[in-house]
């Protein structure tokens, strides 16, 4: 079997590599979740230019119906699921090609992912949305390119164990892991000292609270280095993605909390660095762009020529780091605490979060509401070490709902049931 499973494997290493006459005989089929968004069409781009290594075998959106079809005019995979029955009943069924079945709701997610002609799933659904179908995927010992993070972020142990169990690979998207997966491939636990995750610092690097106050969306949503779905782009500008990003490399890499750091790094040309107990540092250096993570991730072990950018020697000056300003950008701590604290708390983080961010978009929330609402409903739920996924699932719910209660009263929240 080609590939690994991050964070499961005690050796962060290749099993085994992918028999050439695999790889002469067709291509790798992938069933792609979130197809319409950011990493959703990066993903799409990787296939066009490889045709003889990668194929669509299927495609999944919530309800952009109108893209989904063409890009099922373009790839003719054989399945195409539209999560929101309303836009499934819109849908034009002449807009899709004869070869595809237009198919609606998780159930038929669990389909496409868990098919004979399935190989590697791309988990690219944005939110704990995304949990369903990559559980679906490592249930059927399925490969799972991630770059859902937050699929790690609210169920971190279950998934890695379920992964173990059933052999299936997870491998990372999210550029800062799969840098670091890059950088530990052929390494112990033992020889590791430390990760330090590179963060560009978002739209208001060097701003202080005071400034922030009033910041607008359309502001937040201008990102110096990526252009990503809003939902990450938020979260990059308020440093709660780098939060979400510290939890998921505790559970993809095992790691110990201590083991993580952050810092600045304003070009996202270092995508991230690993530290070894000899004192060596390796990082892994390219430009900011999504094609190459999710390339490695469909052709892992090879490395071919793709569409990615190269790094362009004749206009490279200088690599600049800072530290994080913890103080201004107080969803850093949080994920340092919920890497730390384990348990319900990734479940109820991340739901809290992407509440107040949709509050943030519709302009209910101030930009540093974001923050002290995640901090406020993180506090007063009932912390339990080994929760099921029952138990995270009526918590995301829970802390939905202590959003609103937050942003009716501003006042401490009730305990969870
Ligand atoms: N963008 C990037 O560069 C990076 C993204 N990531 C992670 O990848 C994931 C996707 O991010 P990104 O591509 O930016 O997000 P986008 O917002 O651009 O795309 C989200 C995708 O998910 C679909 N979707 C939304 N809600 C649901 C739902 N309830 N059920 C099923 N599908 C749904 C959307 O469908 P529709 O369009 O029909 O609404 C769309 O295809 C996130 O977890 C993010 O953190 C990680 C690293 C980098
Ligand atoms: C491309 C990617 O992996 C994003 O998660 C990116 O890291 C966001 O940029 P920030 O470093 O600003 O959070
Ligand atoms: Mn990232």
């Amino acid at each position: 079997m080609p590939g690994i499973i991050c964070g499961s494997d005690p050796r962060f290493t290749v099993r085994a590599m992918p028999s050439p006459t695999f790889t002469a005989q067709r291509p790798r089929r992938v069933a792609l979740l979130g197809s319409t968004g950011s990493i959703g069409t990066s993903t799409l781009d990787v296939v066009r230019h490889l045709p003889d290594r990668l194929e669509v075998a299927g495609l999944a959106a919530h309800s952009k119906w109108e893209q989904l079809a063409g890009q099922c005019r373009e790839f003719k995979p054989r399945f195409a699921v539209l999560c929101d029955p309303v836009a499934f009943k819109q849908a034009d069924r002449s807009a899709f090609p004869k070869e595809t079945e237009l198919l609606c709701g998780e159930d038929a997610v669990a389909r496409l992912v868990t098919d004979a002609g399935t190989d590697v799933v791309v988990s690219a659904v944005v939110g704990a949305a995304g949990l369903a179908g990559t559980w679906a995927a490592l249930e059927a010992g399925k490969t799972v390119a991630l770059a859902n993070k937050e699929t790690l972020v609210v169920a971190g142990p279950l998934v890695t164990e379920l992964a173990a169990e059933r052999g299936a690979k997870l491998l990372p998207v999210d550029s800062e892991h799969s840098a670091i997966f890059q950088a530990l491939t052929g390494h112990t636990p033992a020889d590791v000292t430390r990760v330090v995750l590179t963060a560009s610092g978002g739209p208001f690097r060097g701003k202080r609270a005071p400034e922030l106050e009033a910041v607008t969306p359309a502001q937040a949503l201008k990102h110096p280095t990526w252009q990503m779905g809003p939902k990450i782009t938020i979260d990059s500008a308020t440093l709660m993605n780098k939060a979400l990003e510290v939890i998921e490399a505790r559970w993809l890499f095992g790691l110990a909390a201590e083991q993580i750091d952050v810092i600045v790094h304003p070009e996202s040309i270092v995508h991230s660095f690993v530290e070894f107990a000899d004192g060596s540092v390796l990082a892994q250096l390219s430009p900011p762009d999504m094609r190459l993570p999710i390339q490695l991730a469909l052709l892992y072990p090879e490395r071919l020529g793709g569409p990615a950018k190269r790094l362009d020697w004749q206009k490279f000056s200088a690599l600049n780091f800072e530290q994080p300003d913890r103080e201004t950008f107080a969803a850093l701590e949080l994920g340092f605490e919920v890497a730390r604290s384990g348990g319900t708390c990734g479940a109820v983080l991340n739901a809290a979060n992407e509440a107040a961010v949709g509050r943030f978009l519709n302009g209910e929330f101030a930009f540093l509401d974001i923050a002290r609402c995640c901090r406020a409903v993180l506090s007063s739920h009932d912390y339990e070490t080994r929760p099921t996924l029952e138990r995270l699932k009526a918590l995301d719910a829970w802390a939905r709902q202590e959003v609103a209660r937050w942003t009716r009263t501003r006042t401490p929240v009730a305990p969870s049931p």
